[in-house]
C-alpha cells in the first residue's frame, strides 16, 4: 500500500493510503455531505479543478455502474475518503471506485480524518490543496509554498463546455442548452419530456441561437466563477425578453448577472444531497441537492427585475429567483438531482408549461 499525503496550503497534512492514479494533484478541497451518489459526484463537471472529500465515511461499496456518469470524462482532481470499499457488492458495479478513478488518472486518497478536514474547511473556507506521494523527500514547507504561489484557475467553463454544437433530438418542445459544464441528467430530464433539444457551446451568440427558433432556452451548471463567464451573461442579457428561460445552479447565477445583480464566494459552498429549500409562494419545503460556492448577493436583487422565489433554509441565501416580466425562471440547486432527492423534479414540467403557455399566447 502506497502512501499518500494531502498537504493543505495552512500547512496541515494529512498522511493516508493512495488509490487511483500515482499522480500529484493539485486543486481547491471542497466537502459533500451526500451519503451516497459519489459516482454522479465525480462525474460532475461543477466539480472541475476541486479536490472533492466526502463526509460519509464509507465510499465504494456498490461500485462503479454504467448508468450513473454524469459526464464523461470526471473533472475532479483528486477524491479523498475515509474508508475506500475495495470489494463492492451491487447487481450494478462494473468496477471498483479504485479501478474507475486508475483508468481516469484521477489521484485518490482514503483512510485520513475526513471529519478534520471538512472543519477545517468550514472555519477557513476555500482551502487549495496537493495530493503528492509520501515520500522521505517531501518539504512540506516547499509546498505549501508553492500552492500559495499558484494562480487561481479562472474561467473554469471554458474547459469543460464543448467546443461545439450538438443535437439530442425529440418531436417535442425545442430547446437550447447552453452548456456551461451540464450534467447528463439535465439532458436527461430534457429527453424524458420528448424535447427537441440542441447543446450548444458556452460562448455561442444569441442571435444564432434565435436563429434555431427555441421554444425555450435553458441555461446549465458549470464550475467555477460566475463572474469569469462574461460571454455568457452578455448573451443571456440579449436573450431575456425573447424566450423563456430556465436556469440551474451556474445557470441561474449568469442569469442574475445578467439582469443586474451580483455574486459572492460562500464560506465553504453548498454540497450534499439533503439540503432544504423553502419555496416562497408554496410555503413547502424541498430537499434538494446542491453542489455550488458561489451565490447570488440579496442585497443586490433589490435593483432588478427579479424576485426571490426560494431560499436556503440552512443559511437564508438565495436559491431561486424568477423574472417580473417575462417566463424565466432559474434555481440555485439541481432538479435533476443525480445525485440526490427528485422532489423538485417538477420544475422541468413547469418549464414545459412556460414554454407551451408561451407559444399559446403568440398564436392566439
Ligand atoms: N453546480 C454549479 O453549477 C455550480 C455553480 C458555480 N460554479 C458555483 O460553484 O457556485
Amino acid at each position: 500500500m502506497k502512501k499518500r499525503l494531502l498537504i493543505l496550503e495552512d500547512g496541515t497534512v494529512f498522511s493516508g493510503t493512495a488509490f487511483g492514479s500515482d499522480k500529484a494533484s493539485q486543486g481547491e478541497v471542497v466537502f459533500t455531505t451526500g451519503m451516497v451518489g459519489y459516482q454522479e459526484t465525480l462525474s460532475d463537471p461543477s466539480f472541475y479543478g476541486q479536490i472533492v472529500t466526502l463526509t460519509y465515511p464509507l465510499i465504494g461499496n456498490y461500485g462503479i455502474n454504467r448508468d450513473d456518469f454524469e459526464s464523461i470524462t470526471p473533472a475532479i482532481r483528486g477524491f479523498v475518503v475515509r474508508e475506500l470499499e475495495e470489494y463492492p457488492s451491487n447487481f450494478r458495479s462494473d468496477t471498483t471506485l479504485n479501478d474507475y478513478l486508475t483508468s481516469q488518472d484521477i489521484p485518490g486518497i482514503e483512510g485520513i480524518d475526513t471529519r478534520k478536514l471538512t472543519r477545517i474547511i468550514r472555519s477557513k473556507g476555500a482551502v487549495r490543496a496537493i495530493l503528492t506521494a509520501a515520500d522521505e523527500e517531501v518539504n512540506v514547507d516547499e509546498i505549501v509554498a508553492q500552492l500559495q504561489a499558484t494562480p487561481l484557475i479562472t474561467h473554469h467553463v471554458k474547459e469543460v463546455s464543448p467546443k461545439a454544437a450538438y443535437p439530442s433530438p425529440g418531436r417535442g418542445q425545442r430547446v437550447v442548452v447552453m452548456d456551461f459544464g451540464m450534467k447528463h441528467g439535465i439532458l436527461r430530464e430534457l429527453n424524458k419530456r420528448d424535447c427537441d433539444v440542441l447543446v450548444v457551446p458556452y460562448n455561442t451568440s444569441a442571435e444564432q441561437i434565435l436563429a434555431w427558433h427555441p421554444d425555450g432556452v435553458m441555461l446549465s451548471n458549470g464550475p467555477g466563477d460566475p463572474a469569469d463567464v462574461t460571454e455568457g451573461v452578455e448573451t443571456i442579457k440579449k436573450l431575456i425578453g425573447q424566450v423563456p428561460i430556465f436556469g440551474i445552479c451556474l445557470g441561474h447565477q449568469l442569469f442574475a448577472l445578467a439582469s443586474g445583480a451580483t455574486s459572492f464566494k460562500l464560506p465553504f459552498g453548498h454540497r450534499g444531497a439533503n439540503h432544504p429549500v423553502k419555496d416562497l409562494r408554496t410555503g413547502r419545503t424541498e430537499l434538494t441537492s446542491q453542489n455550488h460556492g458561489y451565490a447570488i448577493d440579496v442585497e443586490s436583487l433589490a435593483n432588478t427585475d427579479l424576485e426571490i422565489t426560494h431560499i436556503a433554509l440552512n443559511d437564508g441565501t438565495v436559491e431561486g429567483v424568477r423574472h417580473k416580466t417575462h417566463p424565466i425562471f432559474t434555481v440555485q440547486y439541481h432538479p435533476e438531482a443525480s445525485p440526490g432527492p427528485e422532489d423538485s423534479n417538477h420544475l422541468f414540467d413547469e418549464f414545459i408549461d412556460m414554454m407551451e403557455a408561451e407559444k399559446e399566447k403568440k398564436h392566439a
